[in-house]
């Protein structure tokens, strides 16, 4: 698992360039390697706080940008937030209602660590499970999803998961992670339309 942010280098680096934490060199490189976001698309951001992620989107669309979080997100022109549990059929129902046609679901969402490891990792699977839900319920066919993981336990499971969803599923390190993290990014393109039956947890 990854650890929590800590006031490094690229941590500064971030700060000096008017960006809420060090992720949003993970987005960009995502970006430059996949080509995720195109210039109109609508998307969604899960577990967007402190919202970085989201400055960048707002950068490289012309389309509706949300961010989703269980912590209140400070605002951003142009960016709507929702605060809340992605694991939840009402803020699925609440963003549906604000975005309408979804094109990309990204999620950097990672639960508070308890320390033990084995549970940490079932944690951040399960939201996994739970994004790709998220997507799979609301995004147009054709549409485009990145989101952070951790190598390990049931891993595989969940990229094998991803795989029945969309036409084309990378793994990708970003250069921006923390040496030693176990963190992992899955990029899905080309979603092939919703089925109505993904794997998950939804309440
Ligand atoms: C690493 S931070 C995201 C950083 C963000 N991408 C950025 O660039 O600022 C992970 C976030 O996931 C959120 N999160 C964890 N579980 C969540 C859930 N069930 N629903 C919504 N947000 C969640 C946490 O509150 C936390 O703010």
């Amino acid at each position: 698992m990854g650890s929590q942010w800590g006031k490094d280098k690229v941590y500064r680096r971030a700060m000096n360039e008017g960006f809420r934490s060090r992720a949003a060199y993970k987005l960009q490189e995502i970006q430059e390697r996949f080509s995720i976001i195109r210039e109109d698309d609508n998307i969604v951001d899960l577990g967007a706080a402190p919202g970085s992620w989201l400055q960048v989107e707002r950068t490289l669309t012309k389309g509706k940008v949300l961010g989703v979080d269980l912590n209140p997100i400070p605002s951003i022109d142009g960016v709507m937030t929702v605060v809340g549990d992605l694991t939840t059929s009402e803020v699925q129902q609440q963003v549906k209602d604000l975005v309408g046609v979804v094109n990309v679901v990204l999620c950097d969402a990672s639960p508070k660590l308890s320390g033990h490891k084995c549970y940490d990792q079932a944690r951040a699977i399960g939201l996994g499970e739970d994004a790709l839900m998220f997507a799979a319920r609301t995004m147009k066919q054709g549409g485009n999803m990145a989101m952070k993981s951790f190598q390990g336990e049931m891993f595989h499971e969940l990229l094998e998961e991803v795989k029945k969803h969309f036409y084309v599923v990378k793994t990708f390190h970003t250069k921006s992670t923390r040496r030693g993290s176990t963190e992992i990014y899955i990029v899905a393109k080309n979603f092939i339309g919703s089925s109505g039956d993904v794997e998950g947890h939804i309440q």
